[in-house]
Formats: structure tokens, sequence, C-alpha cells
């Protein structure tokens, strides 16, 4: 059995960042950017009013000057101003030629036609944007590694980019072990178990973008899982199992793997929950074997799978590891990582109930895993302890 940091680093080498595709902006939220972008034009393009008012000339701010035609946003027309002269203007429309300021419609007042201006700190330039100003024609808008948030894809579209290189997310297929697995919305029955773990890990993968997810079944039927899993090897980049990878008479990832081809990296880790993982290759695809316990499935996912799927899309990951004082006592047998649900709070963490495998119910009110090192015996209060943050 490897530790917990020989399996993370195992799963580290063996998977490589995957090959960028070009692709819309609309469709690469949470994706990083596999190449520098470049403005394609000066934005703002034109010289632009941020206010609705009236468009003058500095010089003029003494006068009273005459009012000589209007440029609202998205016109076309170009007017020019002369001397003694203001044309009505909005927010976001061209500044007329020979207008370099602009005055707040409610800072002037009309008498007998003409425009007087009542505002002691007009300034050159105020209520005015720059050509340019956002960003200058040819210079680096975004630089590569950049993670694309929604903030980042308005920007771009902002500056008129619609295609990006970016690191693709991974197609991913679950496949869910166990007879006893039963939907929920269906009636228990004798012996039955409502399937949870597809729920899950759907939600956890959303979670990070990952949209393209397939959900199959395999029963504990060893010719049944390998079909499944050579189905999920031709349409996806990783396979997560649930169930199956411990040592019952049903218990057939491992062989169904060995008949897919599958690589096996390593089986079982010394870990409290999750013993059973298994991690293979075939090619550049990943299989993960999480035990099917659904806090088992759950605690691998954080601390194997994620930072797994992070490599290969070139993203960071998002799950941190922080120092936290310990607010309870604890205590476990030497030669397991615990992995404890938690709850993190101001560098503080509290030890959960419910702390078997089999039990979902703290992982529902945690925020964090308890790291509590194998060599380790007695955990005290007060004491410092490793914590994953569980991305929220
Ligand atoms: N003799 C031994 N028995 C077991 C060992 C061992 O070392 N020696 N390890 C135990 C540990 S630890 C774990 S964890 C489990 C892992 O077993 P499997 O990965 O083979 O998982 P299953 O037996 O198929 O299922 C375990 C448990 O989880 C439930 N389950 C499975 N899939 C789902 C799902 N999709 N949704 C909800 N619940 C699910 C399943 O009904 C079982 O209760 O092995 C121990 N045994
Ligand atoms: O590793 Mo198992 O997940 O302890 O029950």
């Amino acid at each position: 059995m490897i530790t917990v940091q020989e399996a993370k680093q195992l799963i580290v080498e063996h998977t490589l960042k995957c090959s960028p595709i070009i692709q819309h902006i609309s469709a690469s939220h949470q994706h990083v950017l596999a190449a520098d972008v470049y403005a394609i034009c000066n934005i703002p393009a034109f010289k632009q009013s941020s206010m609705d008012g009236y468009a003058i000339k500095f010089s003029d701010k003494d006068l009273h000057l005459n009012l000589v035609g209007e440029m609202a946003a998205g016109t076309s027309q170009n007017l020019a101003i002369t001397t003694g002269q203001a044309s009505r203007t909005f927010t976001g429309a061209p500044l007329p030629h020979g207008a370099d300021t602009v005055v707040m419609q409610e800072k002037i007042s009309l008498e007998n036609g003409k425009l007087i201006i009542q505002d002691n700190n007009l300034s050159l330039g105020l209520n005015t944007r720059n050509e340019g100003s956002e960003i200058e024609i040819g210079a680096l808008a975004m630089q590569k590694g950049n993670y694309l948030t929604a903030a980042a894809i308005g920007f771009l579209a902002g500056i008129g980019i619609t295609e990006v290189l970016i690191y693709p997310l991974p197609k991913v297929s679950i496949i869910l072990t166990g007879k006893e697995l039963t939907k929920p919305g269906f009636p228990l029955l004798f012996g039955q178990v409502y399937e949870s773990n597809s729920y899950s890990l759907t939600a956890a993968l959303n979670q990070f973008g990952i949209t393209n997810v397939s959900v199959l079944e395999a029963d504990d039927d060893l010719e049944i899982l390998t079909r499944v899993i050579q189905k999920a090897l031709s349409q996806s980049d990783i396979i997560i199992l649930t169930g199956g990878v411990s040592v019952g008479d049903y218990d057939f990832v491992l062989e169904a793997s060995k008949l897919c081809n599958i690589e096996q990296i390593f089986h079982k880790v010394k870990q409290k929950p999750g013993k059973p993982l298994f991690f293979g290759k075939l090619n550049q695809k990943l299989i993960f074997g999480l035990p099917g316990n659904p806090s088992s499935v759950l605690s691998c996912f954080y601390n194997y799978v994620l930072p797994a799927i992070s490599l290969f899309s070139g993203k960071q990951n998002p799950v941190k590891k922080i120092k936290a004082e310990l607010l309870n006592d604890y205590k476990k047998p030497i030669g397991l990582t615990h992995f404890l649900k938690g709850n993190y709070n101001d560098g503080k963490a509290t030890a959960l109930g419910a702390q078997d495998s089999y039990r979902l119910s703290s992982f529902a009110q945690a925020n964090c895993l308890i790291i509590l090192d194998e060599g380790e015996e007695h955990f005290a209060k007060g004491g410092v302890v490793n914590v994953l943050l569980i991305p929220e």
C-alpha cells in the first residue's frame, strides 16, 4: 500500500495537460487560456462621452454657448463644433470634432437659448473617455494561463475578440457498479440502496465547468463492466468508477480494467476513507476507481480526481491546503491518513460527527477535510493540523 503523498505524486506524474483547442468565447467560461490575446482595435474606438450632457471646448467654459445639434450613442454622423458652440451628447456617444470636454446636463442652465455652464469643478477632458484608454490596438489584452472568469469573457467580447485558444475541460464518464443500487424517486425494496454517487460527482464536476458528463451503469458482472468501461474509454478523457474496487467476490473493477488494457498505476492507499482507491491509465485517459461508500467517493474526488482534472485542463488545483487549529481532541490508530469531515472557520477546524464512510450527513455540512497524518495517533485540541478547503 502506498501513502497519500505517493499516490498524489503518481497522479501528477501520469496526468498530461490536454492539447489546446480554439473555442468561441461564449463556450470558454472556466477554461484556461493557452495563448496570449492581443487587442485588434483601439477601445474605445473613438473619443467618447461618459455622461449625458453637452460637449464643449474647455476653453469656452465661461462663455454663453450656442447649441448646434446632437450626437447620440450609435450615431454614424460626425459633427464638429467651433468656439462658442456646444453639442448635445449622451453617455457612450462619440464627441463631435473640436470638443474636448463634457458638461453634465444637471450643471447647465439655458438663458435666451444660450447654454451657461455652472460647474466649478469642470476640468479639461472631464466626462470623456479617450480613444484606446481601455486598450490600444496590438497591446497584450490577456496572458496565456489566465483563467476565464465571467469578467474575463466580458472583457474579451468588449474588445472584439470572438475566439480564443484554450485548454479543454475533460469529458467524463461516471460508471456506477452495484446490483443493490436504485434511483431516488423509486421505492426502496429490501436490500436496495439509494444511488447517490452519480449525483454528488456530477454536481462537483459541474461546479468546475465540466458539463460533458455521462453516467453509465454496470451490473456486478465482469463481462458487463468490461463492456461499459470500453464504452466509457471510447467517449471520455476521464473515467470515474464508484464501487467494486475492494476484495469482495463481486468487485470486478480491477479485473475489468485489465481486460480493457488499462495500466494499473496503483491500488490501495494508506488512507481512511478510500483505502481501496484504484488509479489507472490508458494512453492519455485516466481511470479512477473510487471505493463505493459515498464519503469515500467525495473525499477521493477532492484529494485525487479534482487535482488531476485541474492538471489536465491547465488550471490551478482549487482544493487549497492550509493550517488550522484543531478544536476537538481526536484519536486514531497509526497507519492510515484520516480525512475527517470538518468545519473550518477563521483559522480553526472542528471535526464533525458521522465520520463513517457510508454516511454523508456531516459531509453535507462540511467545508473542509481535516488531515490526520498516518504516523500519528493523538491529535490534541489546540494542536495544528492541515486542512483541505472544499471549494464552495
Ligand atoms: N474484507 C474487506 N472488505 C472491505 C475492505 C477491505 O479492505 N477488506 N475495504 C472496505 C472499504 S474501506 C471500502 S471503502 C469498501 C469499498 O468497497 P468497493 O469499492 O468495492 O465498493 P462496494 O462494495 O461496491 O460499495 C461499498 C458501499 O458503497 C455503497 N455504494 C456503492 N455505490 C454507490 C452509489 N452509487 N451510491 C450510493 N452508495 C453506493 C454500496 O452499497 C456499499 O454499501 O470496501 C470495504 N470492504
Ligand atoms: O475506505 Mo472505506 O472508504 O474506509 O470505507
